[in-house]
């Protein structure tokens, strides 16, 4: 299958400064792909590049397998811009009917049943829409004529909690519907839970491409099991991927590295009246690699 979005040796220079550098990246069809990294490190310019706002200093980019800047390419693209420009009088029902009037491709009650999942008032007049309402119109206009890729700048930014839980339900439902999605963030805890592979970029550069379920399965967990009785210490020695095992009494404390199997087969032999395992910190994995490639990238040089 034609990757939804290919980039080889994209680079966007602003002036003398550099907004990105050398990207070379692939987005498969069917997946969400998390776009993570800090202030001014180049997500913005890279989302720019794919809808042909600004226009590469060099390199090469194909999106849905044809060039950015056809316009039928455009269509099929569904974006919410980081920074939303909506103002004046004009009612957010009213700005949302006129655009799908526009672009077409809108099934009837299609916005109203986005707005009353997001719970978005839209008879507020654009100019007096709050920060919340203004991403929740920016999100059901990307999302309202059902595209086929789903470009979203910092879309859960100014969301509360539940809104932000509804949203993630909305890019799922994107996807199992056959979308794909691009969505950037500062914090990988934003979009761990939806996206598949995650991209890293940090100064203009690429840093790393992981997938997600993979990164969990590498996470180190913290795991405790109590049990009905005293257990001998024997039966969980030597277990692949345990460590720092304790065991007192009628409880069993260690670290989990990799995949818990092992563990639970030994722990099954016994009554296990209650279990804790913390969820994976994947952020605090994620900074303790790179840091530890920066610091190989820079030993190398
Ligand atoms: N129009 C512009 N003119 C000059 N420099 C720019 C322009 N747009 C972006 N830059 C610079 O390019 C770099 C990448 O910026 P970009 O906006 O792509 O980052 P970002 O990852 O989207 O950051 P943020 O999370 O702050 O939106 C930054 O150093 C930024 O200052």
């Amino acid at each position: 299958m034609t990757a939804v979005v290919e980039t080889e040796g994209l680079t966007k220079y602003y002036g003398r400064r550099r907004g990105l550098d050398d990207l070379t990246m692939e987005i498969r069809p069917g997946e969400v792909f998390g776009y993570l990294g800090p202030n001014g490190a180049g997500k913005t310019t890279t989302i720019r590049l794919l809808l042909d706002v600004i226009r590469p200093s060099r390199g090469t980019l194909r999106v849905l397998g044809g060039d950015p800047r056809d316009p039928r390419v455009r269509a099929r693209i569904g974006y919410l811009p980081g920074e939303l420009a909506l103002e004046g009088r004009e009612k957010a029902r009213d700005y949302l009917e006129f655009l799908a009037g526009v672009r077409g491709g809108v099934a009837p009650g299609r916005i109203e049943a986005l707005a009353e999942r997001l719970e978005a008032d839209l008879s507020v007049r654009m100019g007096k829409l709050s920060k919340g309402n203004k991403q929740k119109v920016g999100l059901i206009q990307a999302f309202m004529h059902d595209p086929e890729f789903l470009i979203l700048d910092e879309p859960t930014s100014g969301l509360d909690p539940l809104v932000q839980q509804e949203f993630l339900s909305m890019v799922r439902d994107a996807r199992a519907g056959g979308a794909t999605v691009l969505m950037s963030s500062h914090v990988l805890a934003e979009v761990e839970h939806v996206s598949d592979r995650v991209g890293i970029v940090r100064g203009g550069r690429l840093v790393a491409v992981e997938d997600v379920a993979a990164l969990r399965e590498k996470a180190v967990r913290r795991v405790e099991l109590h049990f009905d009785a005293p257990v001998p210490a024997e039966a969980f020695a030597d277990l692949p991927g345990v460590r720092d095992l304790k065991v007192e009494g009628a409880s069993v404390r260690c670290t989990i590295d990799g995949r818990p199997d092992a563990l639970i087969k030994a722990a099954a032999r016994f009554t296990v009246v209650h279990m804790v395992s913390a969820e994976p910190d994947l952020e605090e994995i994620f900074l303790t690699y790179y840091s530890e490639e920066m610091h190989h990238a820079h030993a190398g040089a």
